[in-house]
């Protein structure tokens, strides 16, 4: 069966801040205090976007939620209007405060976890919205993470949908940005690699002694059950727990996959000589594999969490060639952009290298491939997919006069306490509903 890929990006919310709430994440601990540009944020994330669609590439958009998450705060004693609410929350705990207001459904790799058709055994497109329940912040997502993947796939006919796991860490999930998948092309069919940072039941495997590991094995299991992948789909591999610890808190930091290609570090992950032969042994397509491993001594575990290197998109262009999607901040570490010389000469699919500002994004530790949701579709569930959130030019000049509109150019800690923010960001996803066509889908409007 004929497939494409469709990457739907996150757009930037309007609430985007750099709060340092994500302990094991480098970047968003040292911004901890810097101001952030939200109207910055959404158009650099529009721009690559733009520049996707205009390769002839599908392209979709991933809404933001609605912040500051107010029924939480009420559910941890703060009462009153929203105003008062917001003044009892700045006053006694502001950091719990910006937890509510954080941007951090933008990083779509996040939202969910899917399985393409051709993998699944009733044929259908499976979508588990990650529970995300490492950081608080982060646990704010699923629900309406859900509420927009049924606004987005909203034909039960071809997509299935299943609720987050249960909120426990032991069922930790982080969803997309630790999972890849390997086929021949993106119809056929493919093993799907989960990479698991540690068992919650079996002690035996070795766990980060210093960050926390955030996606468990049994998640992962879970995920693979619910969404009914036949066994050759299926292979499970840890992380390697020594780079969780320098900074790797997601698999997508270490490496990525694309069609017949594995791009990932030398010390991605457990045992790595033996996870390599499983992935090679379980590959189920014709073509040759191409599996690049970075040595430590071109590129660094330091200098690949600094850059992204991996968390670059790698994306099979309308030619068949592959396209490496990289943060800017790789072409600025010389060991990385000599190394992506390097790969560009040698003998494998991947040929181009487009360059991207994300700095806005990269400041808190999500890079090209955190801020999108890879779904591979069929001609058929491509067509069943919600019009309005395919992007076209003119949806970018529509978005951009929105952000134009609704979006601050600077935030800091002081922001916090205006009451306007909270209407302002409202507002702003009110309108965006309408433009995307996604019916209601935040609390403020149920
Ligand atoms: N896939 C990239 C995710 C980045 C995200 N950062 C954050 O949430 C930082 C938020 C802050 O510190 O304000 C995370 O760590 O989950």
């Amino acid at each position: 069966m004929h497939a494409v890929e469709v990457n739907f990006d996150g757009l930037v919310g309007p609430t985007h801040n750099y709060a340092g709430l994500s302990y094991g994440n480098v970047a968003s601990l040292s911004h901890a205090t810097a101001h952030s540009n939200p109207r910055e944020a959404v158009l650099q994330g529009l721009e690559k976007m733009k520049a996707m669609h205009a390769l002839g590439l599908a392209q979709g958009i991933f809404a933001p939620h609605a912040r500051p998450d107010i029924n939480v705060l009420k559910r941890l004693g703060f009462s009153g209007s929203d105003n008062q609410i917001i003044a009892k929350a700045y006053k006694t705990d502001p950091i719990l405060l910006r937890a509510c207001y954080s941007a951090s459904a933008m990083w779509t790799a996040n939202a969910a976890t899917v399985s393409p058709s051709a993998d699944t055994l009733d044929g259908k497109v499976h979508f588990t919205a990650a529970n995300l329940n490492n950081k608080f912040h982060r646990s704010l997502e699923p629900t309406t993470t859900s509420a927009l993947l049924g606004a987005m796939f909203n034909d039960p006919h071809y997509f299935t949908h299943h609720p987050h796991l249960p909120e426990q860490g032991f069922f930790g999930d982080e969803g997309a940005a630790n999972h890849n998948r390997l086929s021949d092309h993106h119809g056929a069919n493919g093993l799907e690699i989960f990479v698991f940072g540690a068992s919650s039941f079996n002690n035996e495997l070795p766990k980060p002694t210093k960050f926390p590991a955030r996606q468990t094995l049994e998640a992962s299991h879970a995920i693979a059950r619910l969404h009914q992948l036949k066994n050759e789909n299926q292979l499970f591999i840890q992380q390697n727990p020594e780079v969780i610890d320098q900074g790797v808190f997601h698999n997508d930091v270490i490496a990525v996959a694309n069609g017949n290609v594995l791009l990932c570090h030398e010390q991605a992950f457990l045992n790595q000589a033996t996870a390599i032969k499983q992935i090679k042994n379980n590959y189920l397509g014709g073509l040759p594999l191409h599996i690049i491993e970075v040595p430590s001594n071109k590129v660094s575990v330091s200098d690949a969490v600094s850059s992204y290197l991996f968390n670059s998109q790698l994306i099979t262009l309308p030619s068949g060639a592959m396209l490496l999607v990289a943060p800017q901040e790789c072409q600025r570490n010389k060991a990385v952009n000599n190394y992506i010389n390097e790969l560009l000469a040698d003998e494998n699919p991947i040929e181009q290298v487009r360059f991207f500002d994300l700095r806005q994004s990269m400041q808190n530790g999500g890079g090209p491939a955190c801020l999108r949701l890879r779904v591979a579709l069929t001609e058929a569930e491509l067509a069943a997919v919600n019009p309005a959130v395919r992007f076209t030019e003119e949806k970018y000049t529509q978005l951009v006069t929105w952000a134009n509109t609704h979006y601050r150019d600077s935030l800091s800690s002081d922001d916090f306490a205006d009451p306007q923010l909270l209407i302002e960001s409202y507002q702003a996803l009110d309108q965006l509903t309408q433009i995307l066509n996604l019916g209601s889908v935040y609390p403020f409007q149920l």
